[in-house]
């Protein structure tokens, strides 16, 4: 039976009260302080992977889109990420951050060094917008309506915990907390429109579980690298590896 509009709402909501990666035992770690250095930075470095995939896979959304108003109403999604030729975007504000870790932001910019599973579930939720219907890649942007919470906790968690943390490293996150909501009302009210049957609020809601699962396979991937027991897999970012490159680099 098709739930109504409240009902349906309430269900996606309850997806991400029980699955979202704030639950995370990584995120827990990190905001909380218990992060050593190394491992802020193997943060950084895999997450900039899905930062410089977002608005791939928002392009990506937009090639199939033939309604001038949604393609409209979808494209400040790129320019959040990309910038435009008056402001700074997520990708550029991700570097800063990169920066004041102490990365090389040409590495970071290179992916090289990011884990084998990070690209495999990024990737993954790419095609998936790519692949699938719209609803299905409209709701599974809807992880964004989670999200505000974890950047709030974020910013707080690291400006009491981290030294490289300030207004600067740190304005990744604060613009997110106006850019989501904007991004996440639009969609939101865009699913609940067009999600009329029982089949399309399934299928909605499915697309919001996978995204789930997109977001929590990155950080069981950071964990199982590095934190101790730490198995990295070949490839992946070393930090003795990388100290001594980079110092061989700046002699
Ligand atoms: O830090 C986070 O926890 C987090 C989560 C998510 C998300 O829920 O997918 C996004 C972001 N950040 C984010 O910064 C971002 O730009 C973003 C875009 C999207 C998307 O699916 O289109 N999700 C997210």
């Amino acid at each position: 039976m098709t739930a109504s509009r409240t009902a349906f709402e309430d269900r996606l909501r309850e997806i991400g009260r029980q699955r979202y990666h704030d639950k995370h035992p990584f995120h827990h770690l990190l905001h909380s302080g218990g992060c050593t250095a190394d491992q802020v930075r193997a943060w950084v470095i895999n997450r900039f992977y899905y930062q410089a995939s977002i608005p791939m896979k928002d392009a990506a959304f937009m090639s199939r889109v033939e309604d001038p108003a949604l393609r409209r109403a979808w494209r400040s999604r790129i320019e959040d990420h990309d910038g435009t030729d008056a402001q700074d975007g997520g990708i550029e504000r991700w570097l800063r951050l990169a920066d004041a870790v102490g990365l090389d932001r040409d590495y970071v910019a290179s992916k090289d060094g990011v884990l084998p599973a990070t690209r495999f579930a990024v990737d993954a939720y790419v095609r998936f917008v790519r692949d699938k219907s719209l609803l299905e890649a409209v709701a599974a942007s809807l992880t964004e309506l989670f999200a505000p919470k974890i950047h709030a906790a974020r910013i707080e968690g690291l400006l009491a915990n981290y030294a490289f943390a300030n207004e600067r490293s740190l304005s990744y996150f604060k613009n997110r907390l106006v850019e989501a909501p904007k991004d996440v009302a639009f969609g939101l009210s865009w699913v609940l429109d067009y999600a009329d049957t029982a089949e399309k609020q399934d299928a909605a809601a499915a697309a919001l579980i996978f995204k789930t699962d997109v977001l929590w396979a990155q950080l069981d991937a950071l964990h199982a690298a590095y934190v101790e027991p730490a198995r990295r897999p070949p490839g992946a970012w070393d930090p003795g590896t990388y100290l001594r490159a980079h110092a061989a680099k700046a002699s």
